[in-house]
């Protein structure tokens, strides 16, 4: 969590998104007041609808009871008289996190990139009377805009250099406003969400997956550098080089969340407080052939992770992978693993990869890709959005898969041009 002024980054909101599709439209409903929480007067039903040119997702975080049941009811008593009931059952029961939102909503809906009738879940503060508002980036991170900083409305968007959302790509805004201070503490905001299903493959590949993170680099030194890897003409001694630079950019993202724990130490002045990755150690998975040209990249970001291997090639017909190595830690439990592979075409490789670190026990996995394809990260985000906490980190989401299975515009086979091809 960081803040900037009148704005609070509360997290990044995954899925749902239809950016640059003039045809979505979102609707925020606010379902259940309460004068303070566990509150006397609950069954005000207010609905007000806000329309706007987008289709918008929220990662949901931290399941209470009282939103489960509050989303379960929802979905059978929503816009019924049985407003009153559902206020009922909120009372008594603490929502305590500020600002938390729930991945479990989402999940809990199934929603999925053009499903129609996704119903998100946004806890706000249930302290607060005053509005806040809700602006999404086209990237899905989300930011809201607390009480202190909303004074005017109109100017939320105006605030630049907010750390961790670009304001200049800003596509949603949800505007839980004014009319909200008018009618009290809101305890809980649903929006549900209308999304058309876009036609172009252009509005697609903006398209973000959920619940899912993906996370598409946009460092200009990293599209440089993926500029020059898929240039035919890169010989595989710069392609491996690249390769390896590429990995160490993004790897310095996708290790943002590694875990840490405090050092005392002594500098020369004063003794302090640091810190330290956290045990057990991460665990690094190159996917061989390509995969391996990742792992020095990697190990320079995390030089004390354990590193385990799969082998595993695809059917150039059928397109299914085949394993034909496996040399991980007995138990991942517990462990954080970061599978690299250069390439994430139909999704199947990362697919049988998950499931052989899932089978030891792990359920944290953050995949480091160089360019993938919206089918594959369509295919990970429907097998495991129930099962496992699945990242993606790539430099590039590209428009899709021809009919050989190649990424387009891609950069060919990784494994052949890093090491030559093999028959
Ligand atoms: O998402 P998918 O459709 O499964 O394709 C992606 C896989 O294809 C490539 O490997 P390949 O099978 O060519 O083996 P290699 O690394 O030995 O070249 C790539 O490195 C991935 O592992
Ligand atoms: O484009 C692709 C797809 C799968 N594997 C590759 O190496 N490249």
């Amino acid at each position: 969590m960081s803040s900037a002024g009148g704005l609070e980054l509360i997290g990044e909101s995954h899925g749902l998104t239809d950016m640059g599709n003039d045809a979505g439209r979102i609707r925020t409903v606010l379902l259940h007041l309460f004068d303070e929480v566990g509150g006397k007067d609950p069954a005000v039903g207010v609905d007000f609808g806000v329309a706007a040119p987008f289709g918008i997702g929220v990662e949901l975080e931290h399941l209470d009871f009282f939103v489960l049941v509050f989303v379960v009811a929802s979905r059978f008593l929503f816009e019924t008289e049985f407003l009153f009931g559902f206020g009922f059952i909120g009372i008594g029961l603490r929502i305590e996190e500020v600002g938390e939102y729930n991945r479990e909503g989402a999940e809990l809906d199934g929603t999925q990139v053009g499903q129609e009738d996704a119903d998100l879940v946004v806890r706000a503060d249930s302290h607060e009377a005053e509005p806040f508002v809700l602006v999404l980036d086209d990237r899905d991170r989300f930011a809201v805009f607390r009480p202190g900083g909303l004074h005017h409305l109109d100017k939320a968007v105006e605030i630049g250099g907010i750390p961790n959302i670009d304001i200049e790509r800003t596509k949603t805004i949800a505007c839980f406003g004014k009319d909200l201070s008018e009618v009290g503490h809101a305890s809980i905001v649903t929006l549900r969400a209308t999304f058309h299903h876009s036609s172009t493959r252009e509005d697609e590949k903006f398209r973000t997956i959920s619940p899912m993170r993906l996370h598409v680099a946009d460092h200009p030194l990293i599209a440089h550098k993926l500029s020059v890897l898929r240039d035919q003409s890169t010989d595989s001694a710069r392609f491996r080089q690249l390769t390896e630079e590429l990995v160490m950019l993004l790897a310095y993202e996708a290790t943002r969340s590694v875990a840490i724990e405090d050092k005392e130490i002594t500098t020369p002045v004063t003794t302090f407080t640091g810190t330290r990755l956290a045990e057990p150690r991460p665990v690094v998975v190159p996917i061989l052939r390509a995969g391996l040209g990742m792992l020095d990249g990697m190990l320079r970001i995390l030089p004390t992770a354990e590193v385990g291997f799969l082998g595993m090639v695809r059917d150039e017909e059928t397109f299914e992978p085949s394993a034909y190595a496996d040399r991980l830690p007995d138990d991942l439990s517990g462990r954080q693993i970061f599978v690299v592979d250069p390439m994430l075409a139909t999704g199947g490789t990362l697919a049988m990869a998950i499931d052989f670190l899932l089978a030891r026990g792990a359920r944290d996995v953050t995949a480091v890709c160089l360019v993938s394809a919206p089918e594959g990260v369509e295919r990970i985000e429907k097998d495991y959005a129930q099962s496992a906490n699945v990242e993606i980190y790539t430099a590039a989401l590209d428009e899709k898969l021809n009919e050989k299975g190649y990424i387009v515009p891609g950069l060919g086979d990784a494994g052949d041009r890093m090491y030559g091809i093999v028959d």
